[in-house]
């Protein structure tokens, strides 16, 4: 049996974690609740998500998520503005979910989960030569966080959730060209915004968060289709649904949380 590898289950999940990966009872970790309250901060500008020359490469099963990675050898794809110095350039988008009937955010809002969220990962390529590098710096990763919630069928999620047949275990990918993830921004791209961390291992505390406040509607049937995906690979006895890939929300220890307009 390989090592005890992380994971969302009793022996190997959030609870757990910090003894692999100390940075884990870390003073910015995510993910966190957003309060009722945030200040207001005028200085905050729009966030830009110039993704018009993305290129999205193929979607893989990697046994924590699905993943959609993209080219990011050069500035094709970028977010600026908002409390960003530097353009960030789109490395891959993935989800976090819960069970059937049961929310699976990361981040909650007033104590209120949502049914899924999205992570759209950017790294500074201006500062960092490579995303690992980047993974590992305190201003080296700016990932945006949609909120989904159950309701109508979501007009272009089905092309993701349609490729989900051939990525069913660990390990697995396919082709996924031509993917633009601006169709899954919500209309309104008001943002909260803090310092954080990854919310999986190796938890780097690296991580500038840009949560918009606007959920997307996606149906339930939608995310029935997240969960006929595995954590575990073909070749595996155990069949693990891919399900409750979320991290509960952290301690704020002091950090602010800035609201654009
Ligand atoms: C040194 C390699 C680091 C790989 C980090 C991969 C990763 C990216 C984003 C997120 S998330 N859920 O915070 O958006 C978690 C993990
Ligand atoms: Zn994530």
């Amino acid at each position: 049996m390989k090592g005890n590898h992380w994971g969302y289950g009793k022996e190997n999940g959030p609870d757990v974690w910090h003894k692999n990966y100390p940075v884990a009872l870390g003073s910015r970790q995510s993910p966190i609740d957003i309060p009722h309250q945030v200040s207001h901060d005028p200085s905050l500008g729009p966030i830009v998500l110039d993704y018009d020359h993305c290129t999205s490469i193929n979607i893989c099963n990697n046994g924590h998520s699905v993943v959609v990675n993209f080219d990011d050898t050069d500035d094709r794809s970028v977010i600026h503005g908002g409390p960003l110095e530097n353009p960030y350039r789109l490395s891959q988008f993935h989800f976090h979910w819960g069970g059937k009937g049961c929310d699976g955010s990361e981040h909650t809002v007033a104590g209120n989960s949502y049914a899924s969220e999205l992570h759209l990962v950017h790294w500074n390529a201006v500062k960092y030569k490579l995303f690992d590098h980047a993974a590992a710096a305190p201003d080296g990763l700016a990932v945006v966080g949609i909120f989904l919630e159950t309701g109508d069928d979501h007009r272009w999620l089905h092309t993701i959730t349609d490729a989900m047949y051939m990525v069913k275990y660990k390990g697995s990918a396919t082709d996924f060209k031509g993917f633009n993830p601006k169709c899954l921004l919500p209309s309104s791209l008001h943002y909260w915004t803090y310092l954080g961390s990854l919310t999986t291992p190796p938890l780097h505390e690296s991580v500038t968060w840009i949560l918009l406040k606007e959920p997307i509607a996606v149906s339930e049937k939608q995310l029935g289709k997240f969960r006929l995906l595995q954590f575990t690979g073909e070749e595996e006895d155990q069949r693990l649904r891919m399900e409750n890939n979320f991290r509960p929300p952290q301690p704020l220890k002091g950090r602010r949380i800035r609201s654009s307009n």
